[in-house]
């Protein structure tokens, strides 16, 4: 027994003894945006110092390792590094701490605060890259998610744990849309990422945001397009980590991510970086498996947990809504909302396509007069948008068309129900009662 003991005990002394792995290394090779140095322990994800010649410092991610040598993708690019510079690992790369001290709070991708306040203290450790999930043992998408907009509830009716696209060119009403549903929706918890959007206007959005009566319970991750394309995806995974954590918790969250395509940029500038090869406008393979490993995150939990209802906007460039981050996304998420040029030309907000847009589990969720009602308003729309042209040049004639007249009737009360301002809230039930009534369901 007493040799036994004192085995071990020399055992544990040489352990003692036995070299800690280096976790530091030099500078081999840098381009101002990759750099290669010594190889030590540290896996992709990981988060690096490296010396700079001024003395600040930067960080580097890992992204790789080739032929015993670890690359790093700089959250700084053209950084002051000289061959040699000293290359250290940090703790912090892979998982980020949880907690309500996030609510009410903006943070950037780092968890550091852009607000006033001081830095959040979370208290659980939550992997920012998520956790695998049983797909077999989440809850089905089985009940509706408020949004407080109007056409939305009414005639493109959201679940919870829907993943919904809002699929948009430039300066048609993404941001307000996305201000009106994180204000007015009855979610728990609203997670919004705003990842690589003008500074000028993350202020100005936060600034509306945070002053509403859901603010307290709103948590905001900003990383504007002069960040690094690495803090940018940062951002997005923790917004999304913060999001999971608070379904685990048995929440229902909001979670808003814009812009999707700004994502895929980042990733597509560290693709190209580190030789990736180009496909359909530049974009890399790993943008390609980024978006569905991102949006597979959100949805329903397991049993007992609560729900993630997620919106992801979609820049459609030049109005080409066949854009591949469009085509790639539309094929995972579980409904789309196009916003249309035409409509907002003609003032009508929020400039939701009703044609074009599609809410893949509204029929689950809403009772049959809400769909028939809600089926009726889509084919009135449409009627009338497609023949706009034709009375625009006097050539409808009333009488020959019995749905288009009722299209052409009603229409004033159609942009009634679809334009609401930015400050009106339109409750689910409300949202509901005013489609029945235009299309002449039962309100029960
Ligand atoms: N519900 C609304 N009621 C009235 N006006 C609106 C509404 N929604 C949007 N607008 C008008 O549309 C303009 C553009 O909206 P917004 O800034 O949300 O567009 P965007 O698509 O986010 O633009 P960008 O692509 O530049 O970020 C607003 O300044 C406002 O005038």
């Amino acid at each position: 027994m007493s040799a036994l003991l004192s085995q071990l005990t020399a055992g544990l002394d040489d352990l003692a003894k036995a070299p800690t792995p280096a976790m530091s290394g030099k500078v081999l090779r840098y381009d101002g945006l990759i750099l290669e140095c010594t190889g030590f322990p540290a896996s992709p994800g990981a988060i690096c110092h490296v010396e700079t010649e001024d003395g600040e410092g930067v960080h580097g991610e890992v992204v790789g390792f080739r032929d015993g040598r670890n690359m790093l993708f700089l959250d700084t690019p053209g950084a002051r590094i000289v061959c040699g510079a000293k290359v250290t690992r940090k703790d912090g790369g892979h998982n980020a701490m949880m907690g309500e001290a996030l609510l009410g709070r903006v943070i950037d991708a780092e968890g550091q605060p852009l607000d006033d306040g001081s830095v959040p203290v979370g208290d659980v450790k939550w992997p920012l890259a998520g956790k695998v999930q049983n797909p077999l043992a989440r809850q089905p998408v089985d009940s509706v998610l408020d949004v407080g907009v109007r056409i939305i509830n009414s005639a493109l009716t959201v679940g919870r744990g829907q993943r919904v696209g809002i699929i948009a060119g430039s300066g048609v009403g993404k941001s307000v849309l996305i201000e009106m549903m994180t204000k007015n929706t009855n979610a728990d918890i609203v997670v919004v990422g705003l990842i690589g959007e003008r500074a000028r206007e993350v202020g100005a959005f936060v600034g509306h945001i945070m002053n509403g009566e859901n603010a307290h319970k709103t948590c905001v991750v900003a990383v504007p397009a002069d960040r690094s394309p690495l803090l940018r995806l940062r951002a997005a995974n923790r917004a999304t980590a913060i999001a999971e954590y608070f379904r685990s918790k048995g929440k229902d969250v909001l979670l808003i991510m814009d812009s999707l395509t700004r994502c895929a940029h980042a990733r597509r500038e560290i693709g190209l970086a580190l030789g990736e090869q180009p496909t359909a406008k530049g974009y890399t393979p790993s943008v390609v498996s980024m978006i569905p490993t991102l949006i597979e995150r959100a949805g329903p939990g397991l049993k007992g947990e609560g729900s993630i209802t997620a919106f992801y906007t979609i820049l459609a460039d030049g109005d080409d809504t066949n854009d591949p981050v469009v085509d790639t996304a539309r094929a995972i998420l579980d409904g789309h909302l196009v916003l249309s040029r035409k409509q907002a030309q003609m003032g009508i907000y929020p400039a939701i396509d009703i044609p074009q847009s599609v809410s893949r589990v509204m029929n689950d969720i809403v009772d049959k007069d809400h769909q028939r009602a809600a089926l009726k308003l889509r084919r009135m729309v449409s009627m009338y948008m497609d023949n706009r042209d034709m009375m625009l040049m006097g050539a409808y004639t009333p009488g020959q068309d019995p749905e288009l007249d009722e299209a052409v009737n009603n229409w004033p009360r159609i942009k009634n129900l679809i334009q609401q301002p930015v400050d009106e809230k339109s409750p689910f039930p409300e949202s509901r009662k005013a489609v029945l009534a235009l299309s002449g369901g039962s309100i029960g």
